[in-house]
């Protein structure tokens, strides 16, 4: 296994690329889809489970770590990938977007963010040295820059003032960050959506230097055009030969736009907090499995499906453990789901291997029904 953290593009279709992300522990084939893993688990599944489904590496948070149990308990009882048994690579969020989005009474300053938790109300800090510090004592193979993400809509001079602080916490990362061979930092070029701010992002982040570049800043309530719109020109902003990630996507066709577009990484809570809540993505749309309509359907949610609750149980069942409220509802569905978003993404990478990337995307939408099945 390599001690080093390289990236290899092995075939391209139109903008969609295809290639695999070389880590000391272990492979990531790209386009890859990682399953959130927020507080040290993915909702639901076992790690040997979440391997099952196919996915080469999967997401921790820095904000809800630090807030409980603390990085520094992990780090003494040797690092996060022991603490979850979870030996394949992990990329760690570094709190920023979190803080915003679910602490309470923050205080944002050039220095950093003070907060208090969600869980307990105590007050707790963060800066681009403090997360670095964070992610380090976590043993993260992929970290991320300390950035602020700013809300949409947001007026331009708000974008263009929050991009400026955030590519400055960029550099205070970078320094902080240090010279870790076999682990990689990833920037995040911020922008909103205005097209000239997201090419500042992108140069001040190159000339930083980074081992891969994230799309920062969408997925925050702008919309999947607007969305789209950003993915039209940004990654070709961000350098050809590093791996691109859009953070927090998405619903299935959201990511197959955003891999279309030139992306190769992805994440979002959707498949494992949907499965939570009963709704099964499904090659032909999504099955709301609490529907009356299911209690008496002997099928499986998709008679295509290789995973445990399409190969083990009907809608009928399914739809009882979900109405009598039973765990086996959560695991199955999470199951179903994470196995569909990595078959959206092998299916992908084939496709984009053999140059059929067009058909296979005419494939996808074409089965897809509008709404509920
Ligand atoms: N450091 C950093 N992290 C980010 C995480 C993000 N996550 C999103 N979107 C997540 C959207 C999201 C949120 C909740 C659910 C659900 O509950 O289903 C689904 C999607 N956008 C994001 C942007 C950033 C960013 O600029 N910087």
């Amino acid at each position: 296994m390599t001690q080093r953290f390289s990236f290899d593009l092995h075939a391209t279709d139109g903008k969609a690329r295809t290639g695999a992300i070389s880590t000391p522990r272990g492979v990531i084939r790209t386009p890859a889809f990682m399953p959130v893993g927020t507080a040290a688990t993915v909702k639901a599944m076992l790690p040997e489970s979440v391997a099952a489904t196919g996915a080469d590496i999967l997401l921790g948070n820095t904000y809800h770590l630090m807030l409980r149990p603390t990085a520094e308990r992990i780090a003494r009882l040797g690092g996060l990938h022991k603490f979850m048994n979870w030996d394949k690579p992990i990329l760690t969020d570094s709190g920023g977007f979190q803080v915003m989005s679910l602490a309470g009474l923050r205080k944002l300053t050039e220095e950093g963010v003070t907060f208090k938790s969600h869980i307990d109300g105590s007050r707790h800090h963060l800066s681009p040295e403090r997360s670095m510090e964070i992610q380090a004592l976590l043993g993260s193979d992929i970290v991320m820059c300390f950035d602020e993400c700013p809300a949409l809509p947001a007026d331009r001079d708000r974008i263009k003032s929050s991009m400026d602080l955030s590519m400055r916490w960029a550099q205070r990362s970078r320094d902080a960050f240090g010279d870790r061979p076999g682990h990689a930092l990833f920037g995040i070029q911020q922008g909103g959506l205005e097209q000239d701010l997201r090419e500042e992002s992108a140069q001040a982040l190159q000339a930083i230097g980074f081992d891969g570049y994230a799309v920062g800043g969408l997925a925050v309530g702008e919309g999947q055009e607007a969305m789209f719109g950003v993915l039209d020109y940004a990654p070709d902003q961000l350098p050809v030969d590093k791996p691109r990630y859009l953070m927090g996507v998405g619903k299935p066709d959201d990511i197959v736009g955003a891999v279309k577009r030139g992306i190769d990484m992805m994440d979002c809570v959707l498949p494992s907090r949907s499965g939570r809540t009963g709704q099964a993505f499904t090659r032909h749309g999504v099955v709301n499995i609490k529907n009356a309509r299911h209690q008496d359907d002997p099928r499986p949610l998709d008679e295509a499906c290789t995973c445990p609750a399409c190969r083990g149980y009907s809608r009928a069942y399914l739809h009882h453990v979900f109405r009598a409220n039973e765990m086996i509802s959560g695991m199955l569905l999470t199951w179903h789901n994470l196995h569909y978003f990595q078959q959206i993404m092998a299916g992908m990478r084939d496709a984009i291997s053999a140059g059929t990337f067009a058909a296979w995307e005419a494939d996808f939408h074409a089965l897809r029904a509008q709404g509920d099945i």
